[in-house]
C-alpha cells in the first residue's frame, strides 16, 4: 500500500487506496481505488411450508430513485450489524421490519455483494415462521426514518416477481432461488 487517503467520513467512511499491483507477468502498476465501508449486514428469509409464503419487505431506497427506477424496492429482511453478531443482528431486524419473533435461524453463507467497491460482508439466513409469532406490526424504526411494509406472497409468485421484474434486490433473489433449489417448501 501506497498511500491511504480519507474522502469522507460520515455515516460510512470513503477511502482512497493508491497501491502497487503486481500483474501475473511480473510487472507492477500503480492504481488507485476507492472504498465505501459502511459495515457489514445480515439478511433473513422467513417462510412458511404449510401456506408455501414467505416473508417480504417494500421500502424507499434513495439509491435506486437517484438513478431514476422504481424506489420501493421489494426486499428480504435485512439491517446492519450494529456491533452485535449476526444472529443477534438478524433477530432484533426481523422482529423489527416484519413484526415476527423467529425461533431458530439457518446459517447459509457471508459473501460480498459489492466487492469492486463496497466492504460489507453480508450474512444470510432463513428461518420458518408461523402466525403466532408475530409479536407487533413491524414496519421498522419509525425514530430512524424507516416505513417498511411487510408482504407475504407465496414463493411461487415471489419467483415470478424476479421474472416480471417486480424483485430487483439482489441478495433476495439469492434467497428466494435457494428455497427453491433446496425444494424446502416441499415437504
Ligand atoms: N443518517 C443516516 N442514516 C442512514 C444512512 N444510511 C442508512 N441510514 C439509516 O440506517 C438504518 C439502516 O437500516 P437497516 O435496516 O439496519 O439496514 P438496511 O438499510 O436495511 O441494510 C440492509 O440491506 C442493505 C441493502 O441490501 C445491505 O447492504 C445491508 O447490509 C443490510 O443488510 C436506517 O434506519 C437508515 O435510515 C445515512 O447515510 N445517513
Ligand atoms: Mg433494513
Amino acid at each position: 500500500m501506497r498511500d491511504e487517503t480519507l474522502l469522507s467520513d460520515n455515516w460510512g467512511r470513503l477511502t482512497r487506496y493508491d497501491f502497487d499491483f503486481r500483474r501475473h507477468d511480473g510487472r507492477t502498476e500503480r492504481q488507485a481505488r476507492e472504498v465505501y465501508d459502511r459495515g457489514d449486514g445480515a439478511v433473513i428469509l422467513l417462510y412458511n411450508v404449510a401456506r408455501k409464503t414467505v416473508v417480504l419487505t417494500r421500502q424507499f431506497r434513495l439509491p435506486v430513485h437517484v438513478v431514476g427506477e422504481d424506489p420501493e424496492l421489494i426486499e428480504a429482511c435485512a439491517g446492519l450489524l450494529d456491533r452485535q453478531d449476526p444472529e443477534a443482528a438478524i433477530r432484533r431486524e426481523a422482529e423489527e421490519e416484519t413484526g415476527y419473533r423467529v425461533g431458530a435461524v439457518e446459517k447459509l453463507w457471508t459473501v460480498f455483494m459489492t466487492p469492486g467497491s463496497v466492504t460489507e460482508q453480508l450474512h444470510f439466513f432463513i428461518a420458518p415462521y408461523e402466525a403466532e409469532m408475530k409479536v407487533s406490526a413491524g414496519g421498522g424504526e419509525e425514530a430512524e426514518g424507516e416505513e417498511i411494509e411487510v408482504l407475504e406472497p407465496t414463493l411461487e409468485r415471489a419467483l415470478r416477481m424476479i421474472g416480471s421484474g417486480e424483485i430487483r434486490d439482489a441478495k433476495t433473489i439469492m434467497l428466494l432461488q435457494h428455497l427453491a433449489l433446496a425444494g424446502i417448501m416441499e415437504d
